[in-house]
């Protein structure tokens, strides 16, 4: 078994998603938010799971609600922390405390549009494939090893919500399959940055996924140092 604390900042679908795939050797530790108002918050705490508020608005920096984040967090005993829409940049301490089971969904195609606002920059970039990235959180912003990513269509008369809801849908399929390879001790990084899954169901018509149907092969992601 092993111990998750996920991190939210708002409504938190990608932790329901991973609460409701019950994920076979994972147990959800707690949830944990910086904003007081998550609704994620709710959901949690009506199926028992331990929830904390560590608010960034009540420190006086960045690295003092890093630190109060991290004491919280291993209370809990956290094998893994996910990034569930937490929308918080961690500094470097942070990160290299948990580095190697510290991971984080973001809704584009990483390298491509890193950062806030993903669907409208490509919306206005007039890319046709869009999507969303699980990776391994660095330093770096958005540029850590990638574990698995879904590609959509960008359809004409797209819009940031009729975009951004497609990519939900994906990344609502993917985050909790990256959780279940890690929890099942699949995934190793190489020097390169390149994430290798043990025994992975993929071939050119993409991943096949036990839990979820196909999700649709997506691009290779260039690899970045981390
Ligand atoms: N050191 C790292 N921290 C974080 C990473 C990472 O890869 N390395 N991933 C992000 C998640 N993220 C995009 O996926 C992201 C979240 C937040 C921001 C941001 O600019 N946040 C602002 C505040 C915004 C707000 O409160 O609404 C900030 O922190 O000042 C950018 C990207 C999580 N952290
Ligand atoms: N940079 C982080 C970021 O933008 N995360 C994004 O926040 C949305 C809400 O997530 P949620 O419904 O799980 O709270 C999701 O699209 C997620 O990819």
């Amino acid at each position: 078994m092993k111990s998750i604390v996920i991190l939210i900042s708002g409504r938190g679908s990608n932790m329901e998603a991973i609460v409701n795939a019950g994920i076979p050797g994972a147990r959800i530790a707690a949830v944990i938010s910086n904003r007081p108002d998550a609704k994620g918050l709710a959901f949690a705490a009506a199926r028992g799971i331990p929830t904390a508020v560590v608010d960034h608005k009540a420190f006086p920096s960045r690295e003092a609600f890093d630190a109060a984040l991290a004491e919280t967090i291993d209370t809990h005993g956290a094998e893994l922390v996910v990034l569930a829409g937490f929308m918080r940049v961690l500094t470097d301490a942070f990160v290299r405390r948990y580095e190697g089971r510290l991971m984080n969904i973001h809704p584009s195609l990483l390298p491509s549009f890193p950062g806030l606002h993903t669907h409208q920059r490509a919306i206005e970039a007039g890319v046709r494939a869009h999507g969303a990235t699980v990776h391994f959180v660095t330093p770096a912003l958005d540029c850590g090893p990638v574990v698995i990513q879904a590609v959509v269509p960008v359809l004409p008369g797209d819009d940031e919500d009729s975009l951004s809801a497609r990519v939900l849908r994906q990344e609502h399929r993917i985050y909790p399959q990256a959780v279940r390879w890690f929890v099942e001790d699949r995934l190793t990084v190489t020097a390169q940055g390149q994430v290798r899954v043990r025994d992975e169901a993929v071939d050119e018509a993409g991943w096949t996924i036990p839990s979820l149907d196909r999700v649709p092969g997506a691009g290779a992601c260039d690899s970045r140092p981390s």
